[in-house]
């Protein structure tokens, strides 16, 4: 069997977290034979609560899982970790949008860059999740600057889930039969989920999602705001933001990032953005990709009308004063 990795959860005390400790040590993302050390960093007021969660990874018995290390210090926390997943951050609330938590969030990617580029592996994988995920991703990058900029990346997978779900819904097929629906832009209402390359399996035939659906209104309409608006929707319903379904997502991006995506699959990744397609450059933008040996490439040669074009000028516009907001907040620190 493989030398353990080391993994760090941040946030492990917190909702998300609950579900996704468990799927990575069951394996479903490093591997089923890829041992793990499990680094838990979260706030010294939370160390009792994260006790508890130790307790529950060790009675889950779980044979990949060789060690876990709960600590409130992230010189620990990062230490010799190849990988990230940067939970820990303030949950907005019913009415929020998720910029909102710009000035209370951005600062713990500031720290946690920090940290990273002292102690981590170079070659560390970053996924962020905690809010505005596109944004602390940039900043984290900004302050970690011996760690390659495309090893940082942002959840927008979570939303690809979703547009996914909505089609294979809509079709009446099972969500395996559609691929290819992709989110460009901000993880926020922004954002623009583009059925436009899609593909599905419908009674044995494979058509493009835009063929099969046959319904425009429905697909530059509805489809568009149901997926924009998901994250509220939950929180409406549930009071407090969506957990198991971003565990599950923030396992599908690391997972596909480590082992690579099935020729022709692309997947939604919040990366630095060169300018592909229009969109502002030095931001993190999600872009369909691909991935191999470890490493991402933005899916190229796509063609977008002039209704996606303007969504992407949108959500590139929100991203570029995110990031003139972040650094001054960064900067007067
Ligand atoms: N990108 C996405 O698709 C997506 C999806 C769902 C939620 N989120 C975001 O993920 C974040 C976490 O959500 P949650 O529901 O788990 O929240 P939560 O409040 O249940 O847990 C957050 C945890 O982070 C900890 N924390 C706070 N500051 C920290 C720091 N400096 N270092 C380490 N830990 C710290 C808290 O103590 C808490 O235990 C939120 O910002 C939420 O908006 C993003
Ligand atoms: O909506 C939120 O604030 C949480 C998360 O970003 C989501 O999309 O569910």
């Amino acid at each position: 069997m493989a030398e353990p990795i080391r993994v760090v959860v941040t946030g492990a005390a917190g909702q998300i977290a609950y579900s996704l400790l468990y799927m990575i040590a069951r394996g479903e993302v490093f591997g089923k034979d890829q041992p793990l050390v499990l680094h838990l960093l979260d706030i010294p007021p939370m160390m009792g609560v994260l006790e508890g969660v130790v307790m529950e990874l060790a009675d889950c018995a779980l044979p990949l899982l060789r060690q876990v290390i709960p600590t409130a210090d992230p010189a620990v926390a990062f230490k010799d970790v190849a990988a990230a997943f940067l939970v820990g951050a303030m949950p907005r609330k019913e009415g929020m949008e998720r910029k909102d938590l710009l000035s209370a969030n951005v600062k713990i990617f500031k720290a946690q860059g920090q940290a990273i580029d002292q102690h981590a592996r170079k070659d560390i994988k970053v996924l962020v999740v905690g809010n505005p995920a596109n944004t602390n991703a940039l900043v984290c990058s900004h302050y970690a600057p011996s760690i390659p900029r495309e090893n940082f990346t942002a959840m927008t997978r979570l939303d690809q889930n979703r547009a996914t779900a909505q089609i294979a819904a809509k079709l009446g097929v099972p969500i395996s039969a559609v691929k290819n629906v992709v989110i460009w832009g901000n993880h926020s209402s922004t954002q623009f989920p583009d059925p436009s390359n899609g593909v599905a399996e419908v009674n044995g035939t494979s058509k493009r999602v835009w063929d099969a659906v046959n319904d425009a209104a429905f697909l530059q309409g509805n489809f568009v705001e149901t997926v924009q608006k998901r994250g509220a929707a939950v929180i409406a319903a549930r009071k407090m933001s969506s957990a198991m379904s971003a565990a599950k997502a923030a396992c599908d991006h690391m997972h596909d990032w480590w082992h690579g995506t099935a020729p022709g699959q692309f997947v939604s990744m919040g990366v630095i953005s060169d300018g592909s397609y229009g969109a502002p450059k030095d931001v993190v933008f999600s872009f369909p990709v691909e991935t191999s040996n470890g490493k991402w490439k933005i899916v190229q040669g796509l063609q977008l009308d002039d209704f996606a074009k303007s969504k992407l000028a949108i959500t590139g516009k929100e991203l570029e004063e995110e990031k003139g907001e972040a650094m001054a907040v960064c900067s007067a620190d």
